[in-house]
């Protein structure tokens, strides 16, 4: 494949109505965005019609500013392997960037498993980052009602605030900001109303960037060492107000870091891993970290997964902070904590009271309990 691959792709997502098309709209102005293709995940209208020029044939729509837009008929694996055809073949001329919008109230993971998982797909694009919208004036309901609403949140690498205008008491958008943030720490957290919540502070949030290649690990990793926590079961609002649990989807989702000083060997981290997307995949919403290899501990590994599907690892020249260690970041749904810190502690060769060591363990992966 030729030196523009692989190419980025956003996931833009959101519960209905959150805001995305007008954020998109409003996006798409930039001339930073040229020779993006947009994938809208929905059959039926086509949401960015005034920007329209000319409609192809083939269902794919060049823009006035170069851009093109697609709604997905059929699987959307087929039509971002279109898209690579066309650019091969010398019918698109430039591909700089994919965003594909998802439809309201959508689980997000499958959109970016199909992409990840996808053994052609994974040459020609990677995961730039999920964009979540969440709608200030309902997003408290939505939470409360759809699970599907808090993974989009989890997910995320940046969120959104749409609408914030509209809400009377700012206090309310406050309570609602610690609220997302307690789902997920790790995400920027911006407002669509903001001139700053541009191409710049949306695009590129990959853990590694190829261009620049440096990573956005110092970040995210302060933010979700300030806090690392369990998500209380019985949490209450600014206004004393108490949540009933059985509603709370979020307090079901955790987000917490494992932290091992010194290097781990490749065989173990990668046993890790397996272990823990094989035996919880579907929990494991995401998770992101650097690795200290034993092999070669000068350059940190980069991680970067969703559910059972692990993006292919980057290595960064450097440490960024200069601090060496394995560090990963997980968010979880259901998943117990303590099975994946044994877990994790067996295979770095720190095993606690009861726990099989690593040997032991890859005999006999099931010999931890809890699961
Ligand atoms: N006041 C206000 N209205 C907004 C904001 N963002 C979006 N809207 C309005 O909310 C409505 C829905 O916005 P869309 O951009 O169509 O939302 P969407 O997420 O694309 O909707 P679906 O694709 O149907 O899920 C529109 O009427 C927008 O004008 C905002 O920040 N403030």
């Amino acid at each position: 494949m030729s030196s523009g691959f692989p190419i980025p792709v956003s996931v833009l997502t959101g519960f209905l109505g959150a805001g995305k098309t007008t954020l998109l709209n409003r996006l798409l102005r930039d001339p930073a965005l040229a020779d993006t293709a947009v994938i809208i995940n929905e059959f039926g209208e086509v949401a960015i019609d005034h920007l329209l020029v000319e409609q192809a044939s083939d269902g794919i729509i060049q823009l006035s500013d170069g851009c093109l837009c697609c709604t997905v008929r059929g699987e959307l694996v087929d039509t971002l392997a279109d898209l690579v055809d066309r650019l091969q073949t010398g019918r698109i001329a430039r591909l700089a960037r994919v965003v594909i919008e998802t439809t309201g109230l959508a689980d997000p993971a499958p959109v970016l498993q199909s992409i990840m998982a996808h053994p052609a797909l994974v040459q020609a694009f990677r995961l730039d980052g999920v964009i979540t919208l969440v709608d200030a004036v309902n997003a408290n309901a939505t939470l409360d009602a759809h699970v599907e609403a808090v993974k989009q949140v989890a997910v995320a690498d940046r969120i959104v605030l749409t609408k914030a205008d509209l809400v009377t008491d700012p206090r309310d958008v406050e309570t609602l900001r610690a609220r997302l943030r307690q789902i997920n720490p790790g995400a920027e957290l911006l407002e669509a109303g903001d001139k700053r919540t541009d191409v710049a502070a949306l695009f590129d949030c990959g853990l590694y960037n190829p261009a620049t290649k440096s990573a956005e690990v110092q970040r995210w990793l302060g933010e979700e060492a300030a806090h690392d926590h369990h998500h209380g079961d019985h949490d209450h609002d600014d206004h004393g107000h108490d949540h009933d649990s059985d509603h709370r989807h979020d307090s079901r989702v955790r987000s917490y870091s494992l932290v091992h000083d010194g290097p781990v060997p490749f065989s173990a981290i990668e046993m890790f891993l397996d272990l823990l997307r094989s035996a919880h995949g579907e929990r494991l919403l995401r998770m992101k970290g650097v690795i200290e290899l034993l092999e070669d501990p000068a350059r940190p590994l980069v991680v970067h997964g969703v559910q059972k599907i692990l993006h292919p690892p980057a290595r960064l020249p450097s440490w960024p902070d200069g601090q060496r260690g394995t560090r990963l970041v997980l968010i979880t749904l259901d998943m117990p904590e303590d099975y994946v810190r044994r877990l994790f502690a067996a295979f770095t060769n720190r095993p606690s009271i009861d726990t099989p060591d690593r040997a032991a363990l890859e005999n006999n992966p099931l010999a931890i309990a809890g699961r």
